[in-house]
């Protein structure tokens, strides 16, 4: 049985290819007067990996009874890539120096180490090559921890080098040498001048040093790690420098790349939070030091949930790297642009005259952000809303100064959204309210503090009850009745309305039950939030609504505003008839004031379109046409139209005129709880209209 060992200790010695005639005799020619000398001496052809002649002693070390045998030996066979990379580096050393230098050197002759002190020297050969000069000065001796430790300071890839006080290099590894840059006379191989100082005091103060720094080599600029410690010269005693390298080069370059991963943005290629909380500070300081001042920007995508749960997300996320572009080139060279997460970004900016500079690069940034865009064969359209935070004197870090922008960015949203507004002191207090108000939201919820108001929809021309509106209201312990206006759009900013949604309608949905067991026939609508309605939950909540409060589906309207029906997605085509196969009515509210579209009119299952009060506020002061166009529609496609906000009787007379089917408004009646809607009833009530016809 044969066994076989990962590195063959013993290679084939294989033979050269014969010499040519005479050659061997010109080699005894030129060479043949180092016989005389009384130690082993052979030559090595550093080209052809073989020994190229031998004086006698030498034939005997490598074990070799004649020149002839030994010059056909082909060492190439047995050397390792470490042994191959110092010869290499021996020949380059010896090209252009004079040099000597001794080492230890083990060899192989018939497959037995022997190891030796080598003196080693360049010589040229007959035909002008360099080749190695080799004087066997003594035997290492056969102490095997010695021999051992002395085979691994040679071959290891450690660069070891013992060093002078005074900086002359006493003993360098062939790993060292090799490392060394050709021709360079320098003080240091350091690329910084610092981490030489460094090195140098540490080890004059402590005896020890390690720091990892780029350093000059033959390979060009690497990162070595490099430790130094005090010690003495074996040889003379003489205090000097220890110091080993190791080239961490591809760590480094692994640990740069793992950076760039934790500072950048997977989707957009753009630094990523993590690296704007160093980054742009470190930026920030040096604008400091130099006295300039800068600006942030805050910019967050108007609506962009809405493209997300509209098309989905990979579309949402086509649209990010669009918008990451389109910052990009709309900024300067040197500013900065960064995405937060979500839809938001930053940029950072420094101009001499900033506040100019701002106001031109706002403008910038609204008009090319806002331009409409393809994302998976629709045409899609967001705007921004900035906030900008002027450094130093909205804030000196960047923690501040982003909060600062953040809540500048809040301003222009609430503004109406599409502007930049600029950071003002009183925001915070703003902020504060925000903050206070989603607590107090939270805590409303959990004690179910929301309660419902009916608001009578009334038949136009026969003026009697035939539904009613839920329209939710706070019952606050210490402020009272508090109206939705004020606390809807926090609790759609910080994702409750979800949650405070879905508390209206299960009320909304047992008041209908009710109804329906008193033998009141009386349709109740509730309204939506686009995020409730987008949150892809919905059919599952209303069917397990519809379990819970025993209430009618068909009883039931659902209000969703048109900006749900802008996406013109199937997703959404998809919910709203599966609401409609349950039963469920749908409603479009506020209508008129959207981007109101035809098409999509005719695309969802809806049943019923509500005019905005706006329109019919103006239907008898000005001659407003759009009231009157919106009733057309409704006709033409046959839907159920339900006029809102009516106040006066000329409002009214003027829906009955038009033929209007239903109509809400405090010319009827405001909002009431449940038992004040019911007290209008009796003699009002007649069955619902249902539909258009
Ligand atoms: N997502 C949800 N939104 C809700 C819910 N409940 C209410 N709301 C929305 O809050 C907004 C303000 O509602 P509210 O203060 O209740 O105002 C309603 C009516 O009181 C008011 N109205 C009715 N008649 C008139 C009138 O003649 N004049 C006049 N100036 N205002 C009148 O209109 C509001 C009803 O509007 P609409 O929903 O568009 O029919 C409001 O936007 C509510 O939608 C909820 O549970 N979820």
């Amino acid at each position: 049985m044969t066994s076989h060992s990962l590195i063959d200790p013993r290679p084939e010695a294989v033979a050269q290819p014969a010499l040519p005639e005479g050659e061997l005799s010109d080699r005894r020619d030129r060479f043949g007067v180092l016989e005389q000398l009384s130690h082993a001496t052979w030559i090595f052809d550093f080209d052809r990996l073989c020994i190229h002649w031998a004086n006698r002693q030498a034939l005997k070390l490598w074990r070799a009874d004649t020149l002839e045998a030994l010059v056909a030996r082909d060492l190439s066979v047995d050397l390792s890539d470490t042994v191959a990379r110092r010869l290499h580096q021996y020949q380059s050393d010896l090209v252009d120096t004079d040099t000597r230098f001794t080492e230890c050197w083990t060899i192989y002759p018939e497959g037995r180490p022997c190891a030796m002190l080598v003196e080693f020297s360049g010589i040229r050969l007959g035909d002008g090559r360099l080749a190695l000069f080799c004087e066997h000065l003594a035997d290492h001796g056969n102490n095997p921890a010695m021999l051992r430790s002395t085979e691994a300071l040679t071959h290891t890839t450690v660069m070891i080098t013992l060093y002078s006080r005074a900086g002359g290099v006493l003993y360098s590894n062939p790993a060292a040498r090799e490392a060394a840059p050709a021709g360079r006379e320098q003080r240091h191989r350091f690329v910084r001048e610092q981490d030489y100082h460094a090195l140098m005091l540490a080890l004059h103060l402590q005896g020890r040093c390690r720091l990892i720094a780029p350093v000059l080599t033959s390979r060009g600029e690497r990162w070595h790690e490099v430790s130094g410690h005090r010690c003495r010269d074996a040889v003379t005693g003489e205090p000097s420098w220890l110091i080993s390298e190791v080239d961490v080069s591809d760590l480094k370059r692994t640990e740069a790349r793992a950076q760039h991963l934790a500072d950048h943005d997977a989707l957009t290629g753009l630094p990523n939070r993590h690296y704007v909380t160093h980054g742009f500070q470190h930026q920030l300081e040096s604008i400091g030091r130099a006295g300039e001042q800068a600006a942030l920007i805050f910019i967050d995508l108007d609506r962009f949930k809405h493209v997300n749960d509209s098309l989905g997300h990979a579309a949402g996320d086509e649209l990010l790297v669009e918008m990451a572009n389109r910052l990009r080139s709309a900024v300067r060279h040197n500013d900065r642009v960064a995405r937060l997460g979500g839809d938001e970004f930053l940029v950072l900016a420094t101009a001499d005259d900033i506040a100019g500079y701002v106001e031109q690069l706002s403008s910038r940034l609204l008009k090319v952000l806002s331009q409409p865009g393809a994302v998976r064969n629709t045409e899609v359209q967001v705007t921004p809303s900035l906030g900008v935070s002027i450094y130093p004197q909205d804030g000196t870090d960047i923690h501040t100064l982003m909060r600062h922008a953040d809540l500048a960015m809040y301003r222009a949203k609430d503004a109406g959204r599409n502007r930049v507004a600029y950071f003002a002191p009183e925001m915070t207090a703003a902020a504060q309210k925000r903050l206070t108000m989603e607590s107090e939201l939270r805590h409303a919820l959990e004690r179910r503090e929301f309660v419902v108001y009916y608001q009578p929809r009334v038949d136009v021309r026969s003026n009697r009850i035939c539904g009613a509106e839920a329209l939710v209201r706070w019952q606050h312990p210490k402020r009272g009745l508090i109206a939705p206006g004020v606390f809807i759009s926090y609790a759609e900013d910080c994702g409750l309305i979800g949650e405070l949604g879905a508390q209206v309608l299960e009320i909304a949905a047992r008041q209908q039950a009710r109804w329906q067991a008193q033998g009141l026939d009386l349709a109740v609508s509730v309204n939506l939030s686009p995020r409730q309605f987008l949150e892809g939950t919905l059919v599952e909540e209303m069917r397990r609504t519809v379990e819970a409060t025993g209430c009618d589906p068909r009883r039931i309207e659902l209000e969703i505003t048109e900006s749900v029906l802008l996406g013109n997605d199937d997703s959404t085509v998809e919910t709203l008839e599966q609401l409609a196969g349950m039963g469920f009515r749908i409603a479009v509210d506020d209508f008129g004031t959207g981007y109101s579209n035809l098409a999509y009119l005719q695309r969802y299952p809806i049943d019923c379109l509500k005019i905005d009060r706006s329109f019919i506020s103006k239907v008898v002061d000005s001659a407003q046409p759009i009231a009157g166009l919106i009733i057309t529609m409704c006709r033409m496609l046959g839907v159920q139209m339900v006029a809102e906000g009516v106040e006066t009787q000329s409002q009214l007379d003027w829906l009955k005129q038009q033929d209007c089917h239903q109509y809400q408004g405090y010319l009827f009646s405001h909002p009431l709880p449940a038992t004040a809607f019911e007290a209008l009833l009796p003699g009002r009530l007649e069955p619902a209209a249902g539909g258009a016809d």
